[in-house]
């Protein structure tokens, strides 16, 4: 069989070959190669800018009546639950994250489409009240060309959250994937075509984050960014948009705890930890990877942790496995030096041997780990990992637990474990994160409510209805009509 290739797509030109030469994407489960990409340089990067800029600027999508826009998102959330199979298959495969993530991933990008084809006929603006000799009113209208860079852990659904709401409210887009994971990026931009998405709404480029990714984010042509990745990256990305000063939506990284007190029905609660940082095989910005629990609780929480963590079956994504590999060997290697790093300021209970079965030699394989008796002050504590360990914390008092779960660069989400409603919701509004989840973690095919960090995590908000506020600009009209 022929591998696959990924082009750069700007309007509707498909360019097989781009001026920064050939990519590769492998499955990090086998190292097995899944397909090549054109890789973009300045000439590629100026057509797909060139593109999106002629169809915001001339084409019919911002002429065309807000509903009928709406129907053509919902025809592409359709053709995204018809090609379920197709797509989980190949995400599971390009990033290593198990089948059912990847169908996860699939149908909350087709939700993100029917909610935002939705509100594309109701974005109003308001009347403003100067007195009976004016009229004065708002309109929403579109900001322009979108660039939305997307990471390597969520490519298909975080591209479907940023560019839905972007096409409710007229913007034309161009889709910057990560290096690691091109392949349903062209997916979600064929089905596009196909749902009759006017050429040059959504333009593909692939490349290197440092070069094209660069070139895009200081192009000119380019209205607005929105950022998905690392704080890094993102601090990088916003000196280029303050080089032609657009405004940003940063969703960065997270070091999210959750808190278990001892009142909690463990049974339900432990799941929900466990789940909240091995997802993904913890490689999600919102993992809950900091557990301060209740002292009278700490010891049968790490034993009933450890029991359930250590019968993980690992795999490939492709396999549906409890957890896959991490996302590339490069990235195994970094995230091997936090379980050194656990070792030196904690007890690292399991994950210290990387795996030794031969089914899982060639591929980027960890085992969840567990830390004890670290503080909230170590490394481990304090950095975002992107990878499956969960460091334990003892507390005896709430406030010692809020205190706790506040000091920290990040402030992404939290989650509170009790079956005490007024502690439960004392603790909620003293957290400073933009989302609480009590007695819950993590993702439904919750695309309703918004979601973004406070500090270091970020700002701005993805999701929800307040979404859209990052692709709209506010103008407002003003008439003086005197009775004579
Ligand atoms: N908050 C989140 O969801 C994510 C956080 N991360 C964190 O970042 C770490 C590193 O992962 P990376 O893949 O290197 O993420 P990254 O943050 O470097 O890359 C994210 C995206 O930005 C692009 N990019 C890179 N440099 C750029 C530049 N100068 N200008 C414009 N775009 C650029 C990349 O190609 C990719 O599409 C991870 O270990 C993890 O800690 C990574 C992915 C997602």
């Amino acid at each position: 069989m022929t591998t696959p290739h990924i082009p750069i797509v700007a309007g509707d030109k498909i360019l097989n070959e781009g001026s920064d030469g050939v990519g590769e994407t492998h499955d990090p489960a086998t190292g097995a190669l899944v397909a090549t990409f054109a890789r973009a340089g300045a000439a590629e990067v100026d057509m797909a800018v060139a593109a999106a800029r002629d169809a915001f600027d001339n084409g019919p999508w911002r002429r065309m009546r807000p509903f009928e826009r709406g129907r053509v998102l919902h025809r592409i959330g359709e053709l995204m639950l018809e090609r379920r199979e197709e797509i989980a298959a190949k995400e599971s495969q390009d990033s290593g994250k198990p089948l059912r993530d990847s169908y996860w991933e699939v149908d909350c990008s087709a939700r993100f489409f029917e909610f935002y084809g939705g509100a594309a006929d109701k974005l109003h603006g308001a009347s403003i009240p100067l007195g009976p000799d004016w009229s004065d009113w708002t309109v929403k209208e579109p900001i322009g060309v979108s660039l939305h860079i997307i990471p390597w852990n969520y490519p298909f659904q975080l591209i479907a959250r940023g560019v839905a709401p972007a096409l409710a409210a007229g913007c034309a887009v161009i889709i910057k994937p990560a290096a690691d994971t091109p392949v349903t990026a062209y997916e979600f931009v064929k089905i596009c075509r196909e749902a009759g998405l006017p050429d040059g709404l959504v333009n593909l480029v692939n490349g290197r984050g440092s070069f094209a990714g660069d070139l895009l984010a200081r192009h000119p042509g380019v209205d607005q960014i929105t950022f998905t990745g690392s704080v890094p990256t993102g601090e990088r990305v916003l000196v280029a948009a303050a080089s032609h000063a657009v405004p940003c939506n940063m969703e960065l990284g997270g070091k999210s705890p959750q808190i278990l007190l001892a009142d909690a029905d463990l049974d339900r609660a432990l799941p929900i930890v466990a789940g909240g940082f091995l997802t993904h095989c913890g490689q999600v910005c919102n993992a809950g990877t900091r557990l301060f629990v209740e002292r009278s609780i700490h010891d049968t929480v790490v034993e009933r942790l450890h029991a359930r963590i250590s019968a993980m079956k690992l795999g490939a994504g492709i396999d549906d496995p409890d957890m896959g590999p991490l996302i590339s060997a490069a990235h195994r290697g970094d995230v091997e030096r936090y379980y050194e790093l656990a070792k030196s300021e904690g007890e690292l209970l399991l994950g210290a041997d990387l795996p030794s079965d031969p089914g899982l030699a060639r591929g980027a394989f960890v085992r969840p780990g567990l830390v004890v008796g670290a503080t909230n002050q170590a490394r481990i504590a304090r950095e975002e990992i992107f990878g499956p360990i969960l460091t334990v914390i003892p507390f005896d008092d709430v406030h010692e637990a809020v205190d706790g779960a506040n000091d920290s660069p990040f402030g992404l989400v939290a989650g509170i474990h009790t079956s005490n409603i007024d502690k439960a919701l004392g603790i909620g509004s003293r957290l400073r994160v933009g989302q609480v989840w009590i007695n819950a973690f993590g993702v439904g095919l919750d695309v309703e409510f918004p979601f973004g960090g406070y500090k270091l995590s970020g700002y701005g908000r993805e999701k929800g209805l307040e979404a859209l506020a990052a692709y709209q600009q506010t103008k407002n009209i003003c008439i003086h009509h005197p009775l004579a």
